[in-house]
């Protein structure tokens, strides 16, 4: 290939990003970075700003406030940006009658590339059997790799996906996840939402959470789990007798309202132990691991109370209210 444009930082900025639909305040102060080397993922249930704040990093929705740039200019202002920038968002239409190499062809023609950049990305990404076939026969699986195709013609440095699992079983899933991955070790940036966790748990490094357009998580996954946080729930004879006990040894309680404690900080055999000390019976306890699907629910439903603040890295765990300032850590 000819020139490539991958001169950039391959940064994606968002800062203090907001768009309002009317009434609906869509996305809310948003800030966050994603570099390149490692998949990022941003993720947030349906309805809390995903495609929206995609679409502005794309230049294809105007904001109401803030800005997004990608190797620190605005998407409309890139030189060329089709070599700069690969993007999927939702399900693409194809014309159902062409085949996926011609599909391709047509695309690299209109950036000035040389046909045989189709059949290059066709074999990127698993297609090159499908090649004369009609887009119109695909699958919903192979319509995602297509438009993926078609997102890498202009080998960009940076790739935007909007829910490109969508559709893949779970063999397709494994592959996604095995290019993405390769595609951000070779030094690119990728930036890839999903509403499930679970789905990109084992892809990505790096994870901008988001609920009700505002930040909720902005951080390494690694300490997104490392602050997940095991909980003893305790049914006691005497609740208002155990929790000073409890409250002396600095553990943390909630309580349920089924009427049991939640007690953090000690394992069971602690809190049997302060419970004979302080002579209160325990009718029940159970151990109650928090796993990351429950903690992702927990931060995007608003309910999450805040582990201890990790002062030497840059993860910010939301506040008590279940949000955090919506300036996701930015370096
Ligand atoms: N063009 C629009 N006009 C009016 N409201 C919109 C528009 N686009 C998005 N919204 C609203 O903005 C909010 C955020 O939508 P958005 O599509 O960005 O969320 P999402 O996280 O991508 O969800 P999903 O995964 O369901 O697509 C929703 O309440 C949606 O209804």
């Amino acid at each position: 290939m000819e020139e490539r444009v991958h001169d950039g930082s391959g940064r994606i900025m968002v800062q203090g990003l907001s768009k309002s639909f009317g009434p609906i305040n869509a996305v809310q102060n948003l800030s966050f970075a994603v570099r390149p080397g490692a998949v990022t993922g941003f993720l947030g249930p349906n309805g809390s700003g995903k495609t929206t704040t995609l679409r502005m990093i794309l230049g294809l929705v105007t904001p109401s406030a803030g800005t997004a740039t990608i190797n620190g200019q605005p998407f409309h202002q890139l030189a060329n940006p089709a070599r700069v920038v690969g993007a999927v968002l939702e399900a693409q239409s194809f014309h159902p009658g062409r085949t996926a190499r011609n599909h391709l062809r047509c695309y690299a023609a209109a950036m000035n590339l040389p046909d045989e950049q189709a059949d290059r990305v066709l074999e990127l990404v698993g297609l090159t059997s499908a090649a004369q076939r009609k887009a119109g026969t695909f699958s919903l699986g192979m319509r995602q790799r297509l438009a993926l195709a078609t997102a890498l013609l202009g080998d960009p440095q940076v790739l935007v996906l909007d829910e490109p699992a969508n559709g893949l079983d779970p063999e397709g899933i494994a592959w996604l996840r095995n290019f993405l991955k390769a595609f951000a070790a070779s030094g690119r940036t990728v930036l890839v939402s999903s509403h499930l966790l679970r789905e990109m748990e084992h892809t990505v490094e790096h994870v901008v959470i988001i609920s009700h357009g505002q930040c909720v998580y902005d951080g390494h996954l690694d300490e997104l789990r490392a602050a997940q946080r095991s909980r003893v729930l305790v049914q006691a004879s005497d609740p208002n007798k155990l929790v000073p006990a409890l409250q002396d040894a600095e553990l943390g309680i909630d309580y349920l309202p089924d009427g049991r404690l939640a007690v953090t900080g000690a394992d069971s055999r602690t809190v049997a132990d302060l419970a004979l000390g302080a002579g209160v019976a325990l009718y029940g306890m159970e151990d109650e691991q928090v796993d990351l699907e429950q903690l992702f629910f927990q931060l995007t439903s608003g309910q999450y109370a805040a582990p201890e603040q990790h002062p030497a890295t840059a993860a910010r765990p939301p506040d008590a209210s279940g949000h955090g300032s919506g300036n996701g850590g930015i370096a």
